[in-house]
């Protein structure tokens, strides 16, 4: 079935949840971890979701980038629906179109950076030259050259957290999604991903980061809110300038606290 998308002024959406539920059955009891949620994210962005812990963000995360089936509701990303694709299909998507920096996927600890960034490419059947010249792009992009012959526990964690970014924009996906990617890192190696992720954000690419940071937060476009699972708001922001982070902070921090 194909979705007529609206165009919301110039923004084009990229993708579109409608009416979603995620259910968990616990004994006799019935869960929503989601409650009919409905939303768009548009081409471009940078979208950060944030909510409480166990508001329902990452169950959201995955639901929008095909990692977990919906319990009911529907996904579109642009104009196919992917909620209901066959395994081949959503592996197929997975690979070739969206990027992934989460903690469930770790970097490969037997495969050095150059190997583990070049990986998705092989994945999806580029060729070894293609591979080469973007990987080897990405790992002066995210400064992680001279690091490239190391394995993953031989560098540190803000360069693993580089070299997952590397790999998730290794095959030009359509969309990053990023789950708190600046979780495990201190403040300074929290801050330099936060800016390269900017950076890929200027050069046009999609990304929806999930944090729970305000600092993280303020690089959004747009904020959305979780609250028991369900939408519980969204701030529109515009692109980030850093002379902006202070106004920001206190703008998201307002935000969050008039819809608590
Ligand atoms: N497999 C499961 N079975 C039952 N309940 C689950 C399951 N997975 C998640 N939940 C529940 O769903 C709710 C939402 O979880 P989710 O991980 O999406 O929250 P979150 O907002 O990402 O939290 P955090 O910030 O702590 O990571 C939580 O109450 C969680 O306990």
């Amino acid at each position: 079935m194909k979705v007529q998308l609206k165009p919301n002024e110039k923004k084009t959406v990229i993708l579109k949840a409608e009416h979603l539920y995620k259910t968990y059955q616990t004994g006799n009891e019935e869960f929503h971890a989601a409650k009919d949620m409905s939303l768009d994210i548009y081409e471009g962005e940078f979208t950060v979701i944030m909510g409480s812990s166990g508001s329902g963000k990452s169950t959201l995360l995955y639901m929008l980038s095909g990692l977990d089936s919906v319990s009911s509701g529907s996904v579109y990303f642009k104009e196919q629906r992917i909620d209901q694709l066959s395994e081949t299909q959503i592996t197929a998507l997975r690979s070739e179109r969206i990027g992934y920096v989460y903690q469930s996927i770790n970097l490969v600890p037997d495969l050095n950076l150059y190997e583990n960034i070049a990986l998705p490419g092989h994945v999806a059947g580029r060729s070894n030259k293609d591979i080469r010249t973007k990987a080897l792009y990405l790992l002066k992009l995210m400064n992680i050259e001279e690091q490239r012959d190391r394995l993953p526990s031989q560098v540190s964690g803000g360069q693993q957290q580089r070299a997952a970014i590397a790999r998730a924009l290794i095959n030009s996906p359509e969309v990053i999604f990023a789950d708190e990617p600046t979780g495990a890192l201190n403040q300074e190696q929290g801050t330099i991903i936060l800016d390269l992720l900017t950076e890929v954000n200027r050069d046009g690419q999609t990304i929806v980061m999930v944090t729970h940071d305000i600092k993280a937060a303020c690089r959004a476009d747009r904020i959305i809110l979780i609250k028991d699972g369900q939408i519980g708001g969204i701030l529109e922001l515009g692109k980030y300038k850093p002379e902006q982070l202070q106004s920001r902070e206190q703008q998201i921090f307002s935000f969050i606290a008039g819809k608590e």
